[in-house]
């Protein structure tokens, strides 16, 4: 279980995480909503051990996260950051083969290149393994780096996954992908923590959500729970009309195009 309690980050005097507590178990998905600049990349940050609180304290299974070293933190969580900078000539394969790197000691060559082939495969990338990263699109490159992330816990049952927009830039079919890949992982008792956008994804694949303002928490519960008319207008300004999704039974949010009249962009 992953316990935060009270937290808050501070960047030059100003607070940009605000007293946020919260619970996510093993099994489930939890989803980070907020605006643009709400504090949910920070607050990630936060939970996965990148950057200390100000004051409060994360929990891993009832260990601070801070007294955990960075190797066995590499070994029991993973993330996917939401952007990327590789200018070197890999290949996909060894890129995907650095998530491996923290357990380089434990196990056989042959166990991590399985686990590679594994997840190339799962994020649609079987064939992709000799070509350059370099040379792929943005979505193909996106992919390459959950493939990277995944290979890192793929065998660790109890593993916390975060991901930072997992789904931006990847076409319809692996955004779902993506986001039932996380699913199947929750099944299997991982955790995992994903920062999303698209409301009717975070209603059809997450178990929990968290949805910030300005820093601090400002619902926390269940999709049905949080994504409604009421605080989807505080917190994002949007004004939507909820129905339930005849698929899957979760809330289904439609919005109404802004309009802008034209004379305001002189
Ligand atoms: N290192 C930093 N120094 C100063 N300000 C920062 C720093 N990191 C983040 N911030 C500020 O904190 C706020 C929250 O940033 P954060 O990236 O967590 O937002 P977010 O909710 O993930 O936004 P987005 O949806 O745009 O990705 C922003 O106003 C940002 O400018």
């Amino acid at each position: 279980m992953l316990e935060v309690k009270e937290i808050c980050y501070e960047v030059n005097g100003r607070k940009i995480i605000k007293n946020v507590s919260l619970f996510a178990k093993r099994g489930q998905m939890l989803a980070i909503v907020g605006a643009n600049g709400a504090g949910k990349s920070t607050l990630l940050s936060l939970l996965n051990a990148e950057n200390k609180p100000s004051s409060g304290v994360v929990t891993l299974d009832g260990r601070s996260m801070s007294d955990f070293d960075p190797l066995e933190l590499a070994q029991k969580r993973a993330t996917l950051a939401q952007s990327h900078h590789v200018n070197l000539a890999f290949s996909v394969e060894e890129i995907v083969m650095m998530g491996r790197y923290p357990h380089e000691k434990q196990q056989a060559r042959e166990q991590d290149q399985r686990i590679v082939s594994e997840t190339l495969r799962i994020c649609g990338l079987k064939d992709f393994g000799e070509r350059s990263y370099l040379q792929l699109s943005g979505g193909e490159q996106q992919r390459v780096h959950l493939a990277r992330v995944l290979a890192q816990i793929w065998d660790q049952p109890e593993a916390v996954l975060f991901l930072d927009e997992p789904v931006a830039g990847l076409d319809m079919r692996y955004q779902q992908q993506t986001l039932a890949i996380a699913k199947a992982l929750c099944k299997k008792g991982m955790m995992v923590i994903a920062v999303l956008h698209d409301l009717n994804l975070v209603a059809d694949y997450a178990d929990r959500v968290l949805m910030l303002k300005d820093g601090r928490r400002w619902k926390y519960g269940t999709p049905i729970e949080v994504l409604n008319t009421l605080d989807i207008y505080h917190v994002f300004d949007v004004e939507t009309e909820i129905k339930i999704n005849p698929k899957t039974l979760s809330p289904l949010v439609l919005t109404k195009p802004i309009k802008i009249n034209h004379s305001e962009l002189n």
